[in-house]
């Protein structure tokens, strides 16, 4: 970990502007500028240290030092995150929640996950077949929004579908600073908060009776320690948090498939799948592609850290991709290599595509299993399948959009089914639960 003493400032007083003009690059530019993982400047008119790296991971997701009451940023909290929900809660009280988020994360439930979302793919494979053109983002996110919503246990008609899949894609797309994005965003969060309390005011009142082992069940009769329901509220917000963040993983499958298109190389590779290659393939694209940017979090006591004198309350922000991408911690870090993950240590605070540290200790994101199995078994589907072409487009994507994808979305022809069942991936015993 490099650090300069003293630490160093930006040279602007307030980064909040180049955080959202500059995105994903912001963090790593400004520690190459300052040559520091380490730097103090202000965010929102707010004093902020900012910190890249393993030994930052593990102070920053040590519960001892920071806590999460009040580090969110207000337009997260409308659009993307919701209000009063595990991502701001401490202590016992998150311990609390999250062992519920957990609960719902069983191998048998994310088999089924898997099989619902292969399933879903097929049967979109061969629609796909009859069009000219694919708009392979947009055609994930719907895969991945029916069967994660039939998988939560929501009873969706499929005159809905349309609208509740924009709903989620809108509270996803809405992070990075574009008012535009943010308004869609909060729209899309009222609208589908107020279809989930209908629900859950339904599964308490017996009137819907979804399988006890989902999430829109598990959230309904979830009870605080007092022994009282979830408020209605918050109840929406924590079963929204319990499937909408698979949409984030349409952007990785897509970027996936840009792997496959730009190192030739990996179709054989997947083709084959010698050593769970397709699992090292899923793990470099979280590694490589930009997806979180960062994590905040506030000091909750005055503490020391390599000289600089944190105070409580102070804001501290965590470079997730620069973490990823640190040259400390990855060999050619800057290059695509899915073999890097072979031999990988698995530490739990130098790889944090879904944050760092324990499931069940901290914040580390409880869908991460999930994510990492169904990455695995698209690519595997996208290789084994089904063939395609890609046509000439723009496929760059723009460091300074968060959350950022190719710019064409990813467009394929010509697609062939060479399998006329999906079984060889639903039976696919690799894609197991463990990182
Ligand atoms: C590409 C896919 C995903 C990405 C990039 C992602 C990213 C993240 C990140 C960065 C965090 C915050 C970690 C922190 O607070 O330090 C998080 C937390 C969380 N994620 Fe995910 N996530 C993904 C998929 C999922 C899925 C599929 C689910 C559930 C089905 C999920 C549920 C959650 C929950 C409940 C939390 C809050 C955990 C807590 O505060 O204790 N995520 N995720």
């Amino acid at each position: 970990m490099r650090v300069k003493k003293p630490i160093p400032k930006t040279k602007e007083l307030d980064s909040t502007l180049s955080l959202i003009n500059e995105g994903f690059d912001f963090l790593p530019s400004r520690r190459k500028e300052l040559q520091s993982d380490i730097f103090e400047t202000r965010l929102l008119g707010k004093k902020s240290l900012c910190i890249a790296g393993e030994e930052a991971a593990a102070v920053f997701y040590d519960n001892k030092y920071f806590k999460r009451k009040g580090a969110a940023p207000k337009p997260l909290k409308k659009t993307l995150l919701g209000e009063g929900g595990i991502h701001g809660r401490d202590g016992e009280d998150h311990h609390h929640q999250k062992r519920m988020f957990l609960s719902m994360m069983t191998p048998e439930r994310l088999e089924d996950m898997k099989r619902l979302a292969i399933e879903e793919l097929d049967r979109k494979a061969s629609e796909w077949e009859g069009m000219e053109q694919v708009l392979l983002l947009d055609e994930i996110e719907e895969v991945l929004a029916r069967s994660v919503m039939n998988w939560a246990g929501l009873p969706l008609k499929e005159s809905e579908v349309k609208q509740r899949t924009q709903e989620l894609v809108a509270m996803v797309d809405s992070f990075g600073g574009s008012l535009t994005r943010f308004k869609e965003g909060a729209e899309a969060r009222k609208s589908h908060e107020a279809w989930l309390k209908g629900i859950i005011t339904d599964i308490r009142e017996r009137v819907y009776s979804p399988p006890s082992y989902t999430p829109a069940y598990i959230v309904a009769m979830q009870k605080t320690p007092e022994g009282k329901f979830l408020d209605l509220e918050v109840a929406a917000v924590d079963l929204n948090n319990a499937y909408r963040p698979i949409i984030a993983a349409a952007y990785l499958i897509v970027f996936g498939a840009l792997a496959i298109h730009e190192y030739p190389e990996m179709k054989a590779k997947l083709q084959a799948d010698e050593n769970n290659f397709s699992k090292l393939f899923a793990q470099e694209v979280r590694r490589y592609y930009p997806f979180a940017p960062a994590m905040a979090a506030k000091a909750n006591r005055d503490f020391v850290w390599h000289g600089y004198h944190v105070k409580e309350g102070m804001l501290v922000v965590l470079d997730l991709f620069g973490t990823n991408r640190h040259p400390d911690l990855w060999d050619n870090a800057d290059e695509f290599i899915p073999e890097r993950f072979a031999d990988w240590k698995g530490s739990p605070f130098a790889f944090v595509p879904q944050g760092g540290g324990h499931h069940h200790a901290g914040h580390r994101c409880a869908g991460e299993w999930m994510t990492v199995m169904v990455m695995q078994s698209f690519f595997k589907y996208l290789t084994e399948n089904i063939s395609y072409k890609v046509p000439e487009q723009d496929l760059s994507y723009d460091m300074a959009r968060m959350p950022t994808m190719p710019k064409s979305r990813f467009i394929i022809s010509d697609v062939m089914k060479i399998r006329q069942s999906p079984e060889n991936i639903i039976k696919y015993r690799h894609s197991q639960t463990v990182m």
